[in-house]
């Protein structure tokens, strides 16, 4: 059996982390100096869910203005998108409504599933609550979590939340996954890694 595959989208300011969450999720590793994503950067990582192998596209996207093109092509197909703030740069957080009005523009699938990422909470000069980043994400229907792509808290749990819920989507599959999501709903696997995680997450 082949493995289905997923699409998923980084985006959010420049510098706020979402190469190196990226990068964390499918390398394992953390550099303290990155280079800033021109254009648009793309991973794929192999994950097993409810005994369901799935193969992730992970677009990241280049936050600064200059270098970003093609904006519109990036977002076609995407299913599942994570926006990321940086916790201690407030300005990042205060732009995330113009970040979901590109998103509402350009994506393809009405029923996108979205992940609101605050990062860098191993920081002390943290400008936005995590009650701030819960209240966003509640307003608008997205999943939370806060993480710290140095410590790696959070990581992990940011993915598996959003692709699970992207599997319990059936309107964002075809006629045969659909019937496999549904399966997956029930298997016991789910149900493991979505508790492991329910610390660090808030479903709206
Ligand atoms: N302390 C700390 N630093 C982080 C964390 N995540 C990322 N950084 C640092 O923040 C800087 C910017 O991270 P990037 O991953 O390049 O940010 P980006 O959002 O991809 O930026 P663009 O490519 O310009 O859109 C890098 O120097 C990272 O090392 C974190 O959780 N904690």
């Amino acid at each position: 059996l082949g493995a289905e595959s997923m699409k998923l989208l980084l985006i959010g300011d420049s510098a706020v982390g979402k190469s190196s969450l990226l990068l964390r999720f499918t390398d394992g590793t953390f550099e303290p100096h990155l280079n800033p994503t021109i254009g648009v950067d793309f991973k794929v990582k192999e994950m097993v869910l409810g005994g369901i192998l799935l193969q992730l596209a992970i677009w990241d996207t280049a936050g600064q203005e200059r270098f970003r093109t093609l904006t519109p092509s990036y977002y076609r197909g995407t299913q599942g998108v994570i926006l990321v703030y940086d916790v201690t740069r407030k300005e990042t957080f205060m732009r995330l409504t113009s970040w979901l009005n590109e998103l509402e523009m350009h994506a393809t699938r009405s029923d996108i599933v979205k992940m609101l990422v605050g990062n860098k909470i191993d920081k002390p000069d943290r400008e936005v609550d995590r009650r701030e980043g819960l209240q966003f994400a509640r307003k608008h229907s997205m999943l939370f979590v806060e993480t710290s792509v140095k410590t790696q808290h959070g990581v992990q749990c940011a993915f598996e939340e959003l692709v699970i819920r992207i599997l319990q989507t059936p309107e964002l599959w075809d006629k045969d996954m659909q019937k496999k999501g549904v399966e997956l709903e029930w298997s016991e696997a789910n149900t493991v890694v979505a508790s492991s995680c329910s610390p660090y997450c808030s479903v709206s």
